[in-house]
């Protein structure tokens, strides 16, 4: 039922769009394509333009939301608008400040980063969008690393706040690309992927994965660089590629074979099959599983005993097992990378982008 019994009029509207510009929390997306539709539909009726081309993504997303709205009356529209402004202006007022936001050391705006018992741990910290990965996000962890390299920290933890580990590369990152960019973009994108792999191969400490949830895509491949993974067993491993229009990175098309062997790492990668953490687990791509109950107790009473072990004695163990193979996992990322390179630029993973994009937009 509508909030504005009588029905919202044209000066409610003007003053629902002005209310927009001062929210303090961004809606997200799906909300901003709402609003875009409601707009179109208030102040020009049903959608009247021709669809955006197919790398248009933006505007492709834009139109099929206000296509989505078909013949409803601008009046409607109008209401409907003013409502959902007012549930925003709502929440948007009563929301709190995040107590994460306190915690964070400064330097990092996608990450918490602490130190506490010779381990340093950094936390991925978008939970609200799983921990997909933004552009920003994958520098901030290579710098993390960077700084964790250095200082005195005998063991490294990367992990996800709140339920998701990592949702993978963000798709929004494919999103406002000119068309006459897709090249260079998708260059750079390779150049990105190639250092941040580039460091989990590098990194001279042992690096131990905490998953606390779901681990999609990039988050699960670069597992195979780690030298620990503790799941909860509420977690699953997830490599959508193929359904993407993609193809597999983290120099897993040869970690997994290695790990898990031919036959189960094709299932993964090639055809996409979701590990349950027991799984994943039995097919050695996690070291342990605990109950999601104890998980965080458990993990970090083991981490803790693990730090004091002698650091200089560990350091080159890791070192020894990892320089054998150095140059291969190089070669293999740099491989990786020129094939996805292409995979970017391809109709299948466009129209996966759009797909995925499409969905948010369904009003
Ligand atoms: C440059 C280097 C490139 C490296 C190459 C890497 C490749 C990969 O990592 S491929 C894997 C990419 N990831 C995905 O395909 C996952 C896409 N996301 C999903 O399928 C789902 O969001 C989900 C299964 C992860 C979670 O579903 P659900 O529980 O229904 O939650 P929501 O979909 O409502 O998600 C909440 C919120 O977060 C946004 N979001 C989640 N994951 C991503 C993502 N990977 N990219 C962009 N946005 C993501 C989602 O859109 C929701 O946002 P709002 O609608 O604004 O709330």
């Amino acid at each position: 039922m509508s909030k504005t019994a009588m029905g919202a009029s044209q000066k409610d509207f003007e003053s629902a769009m002005n209310q927009v510009k001062l929210l303090k929390k961004d809606p997200g997306n799906e909300v901003k394509l709402k609003l875009y539709a409601l707009y179109k539909q208030t102040t020009e009726g049903p959608c009247n333009t021709p669809r955006p081309g197919v790398f248009d993504l933006i505007n492709k997303a834009k139109w099929d939301a206000w296509n989505a709205l078909g013949n409803l009356p601008k009046e409607t529209a109008r209401q409907n608008y003013v409502d959902l402004v007012s549930d925003l202006s709502s929440s948007d007022s009563s929301s709190q400040v995040k107590p994460e936001a306190d915690r964070k050391q400064p330097g990092y705006e996608t990450l918490v980063v602490t130190s506490e018992d010779s381990i340093t741990k950094i936390m991925m910290n978008r939970p609200a969008k799983k921990n997909a990965l933004t552009v920003q996000m994958y520098r901030e962890i290579m710098l993390a690393l960077e700084a964790a390299s250095k200082d005195d920290s005998t063991l490294i933890v990367l992990t996800g706040n709140g339920d998701y580990y990592s949702s993978g590369n963000d798709l929004m990152n494919f999103m406002n690309i000119p068309p006459g960019e897709m090249e260079k973009e998708a260059k750079n994108g390779a150049i990105l992927l190639r250092d941040f792999v580039g460091c989990f191969i590098d990194f001279p400490k042992p690096l131990v994965a905490v998953i606390n949830g779901p681990a999609v895509g990039i988050s699960v491949t670069i597992l195979g660089l780690f030298d620990l993974v503790y799941a909860s067993d509420r977690a699953t491993f997830h490599t959508p590629f193929t359904h993407l229009g993609q193809s597999p990175e983290g120099c897993s098309s040869y970690t997994f074979p290695k790990i898990m062997g031919q036959a189960k790492a094709a299932e993964m990668l090639m055809f996409g099959k979701k590990l349950t953490a027991r799984e994943a687990c039995a097919q050695g791509l996690v070291t342990e599983v605990f109950p999601d109950s104890t998980f965080q107790k458990e993990v970090w009473t083991r981490l803790k005993a693990y730090s004091k072990l002698p650091r200089n004695a560990l350091h080159i163990s890791k070192q020894s097992i990892r320089n054998l193979e150095k140059e291969k996992l190089h070669a293999v990322n740099a491989g990786e990378n020129s094939v996805l390179q292409e995979r970017w630029l391809s109709d299948e993973c466009m129209n996966a982008v759009v797909s995925f994009l499409s969905r948010k937009a369904k009003l």
